[in-house]
């Protein structure tokens, strides 16, 4: 068992900057004697503060940040900036103290201002959706790393500077790690970075003081109802995005209904994009880029992205289903956004390694050329689930086996619709467990056992826990022609019981779960 937090990317070099500078600039109210004192860094979090920081003490849904000034003190903080209930909690500490009404909503530019993040900035590409944001930034990546650019990345899975390669915690970091990450970015001479940004992210004004050079929109589905009341709450949280303040310009999938909403609540000029076949024909209609799909396989899918004056690439790439078309489609239409020529990008796209580029835990396959195929992939809405199962579908001639569980301590209104839609798609269902972290794993499979009740079709349904247990059984059952689809772990290398995380690799289980059973 073990617990690893995955380490914050800063500058190896910082340059100090004066703190009575930053008063004066932002004009913010202190106490103390500021003079004479260098910031050299910033965090919300004395787990992660270095001796030269300011400590941001944010009002947080457990604590207030400010409680812990007397440890940020002792860790070498040069000063708090918290809100009037921290300034209280701060006073003992002895640390000059600057006041902001809102410390998370000053985070972004502070950070910003310390780490001098606005002085020449790398491209930046921010995408947002409910499904496909962290594919279409990997394909962003592989294309602008072709293309001659030193990269750089932020996904829920992996922050990349260059070559080297860090695993995420959050989707998006706070700001103060976001801006850190950037000048590490700029130290390694970095000039193009792509970005996932999550709603909580937008919510958390955790993007804040970034200004992307071309944001992107996939679709919008189910999910995360458990931050947000509801759906139109969880749209209007991706809604800022399209803001000046966040984005010069835009590029946004008419795929889901919301993407139309989007260019309608939009402040910055947007250029759209819709899937032939997928998108409701009005909005393909209107829609400036489509994105047809020619062919596919269980190793490709050929598309046309077809644009204004005659604009037109026609590709095959080694990516599963019509949705990576989609998030292919507006990968390459941010990248022409941002001023990239279509040719070049299809030359990229043709080139060796291109986008042949990893993307670890996306419907990827993990057998070999013996038995059945198995993929794993990181799915974990009903809408994720229901594009999967009918690229694994079309490319399986015998039966579709599933394995999946569902995230504990996340939101559970979509546990049902999850479970129906996989028992829908699928002719065996097995039902696991996934990150129970603090819930009972074995509620989490009756809520799921309850929702694959609901469905027309009723797939054979066996319960086993652990995973490790269920993709066994999954390979016991599957024959030659058969698929599995485990969704969920994608990528990640651990799995969260009670707020430990111990390693465990989805990939890694279902390979040895193939070599025991002689298919590999
Ligand atoms: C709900 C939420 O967003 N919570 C975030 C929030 O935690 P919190 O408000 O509970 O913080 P708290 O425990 O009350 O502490 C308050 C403050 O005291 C600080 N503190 C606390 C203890 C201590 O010893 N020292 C210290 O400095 C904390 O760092 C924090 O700044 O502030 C923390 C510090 O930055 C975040 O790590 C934490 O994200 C948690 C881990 C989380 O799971 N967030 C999810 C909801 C999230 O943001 N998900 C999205 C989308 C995922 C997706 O794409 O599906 C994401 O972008 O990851």
């Amino acid at each position: 068992m073990s617990s690893r937090i995955p380490p914050v990317l800063r500058p190896e070099h910082p340059s100090p900057r004066p703190l009575a500078r930053l008063v004066q600039e932002f004009s913010l109210a202190h106490t103390g004697e500021l003079d004479g004192l260098e910031v050299t860094g910033v965090t919300l979090s004395t787990r992660d503060l270095h001796p030269g920081d300011l400590y941001v003490g944010v009002p947080g849904a457990k604590v207030h940040g400010a409680s812990f000034a007397e440890q940020a003190a002792e860790a070498g903080a040069v000063a708090i900036v918290t809100d009037d209930a921290g300034a209280e909690l701060a006073a003992g500490s002895g640390l000059p103290i600057i006041l902001v009404p809102s410390p998370r909503e000053a985070l972004g530019g502070i950070a910003s201002w310390v780490y001098r993040t606005d002085d020449d900035p790398p491209l930046l590409f921010g995408t947002t959706g409910t499904n496909g944001k962290t594919s279409t930034s990997y394909l962003l990546e592989a294309v602008l790393k072709q293309l001659g650019l030193i990269t750089g990345l932020s996904t829920t899975a992996e922050r990349h500077i260059g070559e080297l390669s860090v695993v995420s915690l959050l989707t998006t970091p706070e700001a103060s790690e976001m801006h850190a990450l950037l000048a590490r970015m700029r130290e390694a001479g970095v000039r193009a970075v792509a970005v996932e940004v999550s709603a909580q992210a937008l919510s958390r004004h955790r993007v804040d003081g970034l200004v992307f050079d071309v944001a992107g929109f996939t679709n919008l589905s189910h999910d995360h109802l458990d931050d947000y009341a509801d759906m139109e709450a969880y749209f209007q949280a991706k809604l800022p995005l399209f803001d000046p303040d966040h984005a010069r310009r835009g590029v946004v999938c008419l795929d889901s209904p919301y993407g139309r909403r989007i260019v309608a609540g939009s402040r910055i000029p947007v250029t759209t994009i819709a899937t032939i076949g997928h998108a409701d024909p009005e909005d393909v209609a209107v829609a400036e880029w489509t994105v047809e799909v020619l062919d596919e396989t269980a190793a490709y899918t050929g598309f046309r992205l077809t644009g204004p004056d005659g604009r037109e690439l026609v590709t095959r790439e080694p990516l599963i289903g019509w949705h990576m078309a989609a998030n292919a489609g507006l990968a390459i239409v941010m990248l022409v956004e941002a001023g990239f020529q279509l040719e070049a990008i299809g030359a990229a796209l043709e080139a060796d390694g291109g986008i042949q580029a990893y993307l670890p835990g996306r419907t990827e396959r993990v057998s070999g050329e013996r038995g059945p195929s198995v993929y794993v992939d990181f799915g974990h809405s009903p809408d994720a689930f229901e594009n999967t199962l009918a690229a694994v579908r079309k490319f399986t001639p015998g039966r579709t086996i599933m394995v999946f569980g569902a995230d504990g301590d996340r939101d559970a209104t979509k546990r049902h619709e999850m479970a129906r839609v996989a028992a829908e798609g699928s002719d065996i269902l097995v039902i696991t467990d996934h990150h129970p972290r603090f819930e009972d794993a074995a509620s989490i499979r009756a809520t799921l056992l309850e929702g694959a009740a609901l469905a027309e079709h009723q797939p054979e349904i066996h319960e086993v826990s652990p995973p490790e247990q269920a993709i066994r059984v999954a390979v016991s059952l599957a024959r030659e022609g058969d698929s599995i689809l485990w969704a969920g772990p994608g990528h990640q290398d651990y799995r969260d019981i009670r707020g430990v995380r111990t390693p465990y690799s989805a990939r890694d289980e279902a390979r040895a779960a193939l070599r025991e059973a002689g298919w590999a």
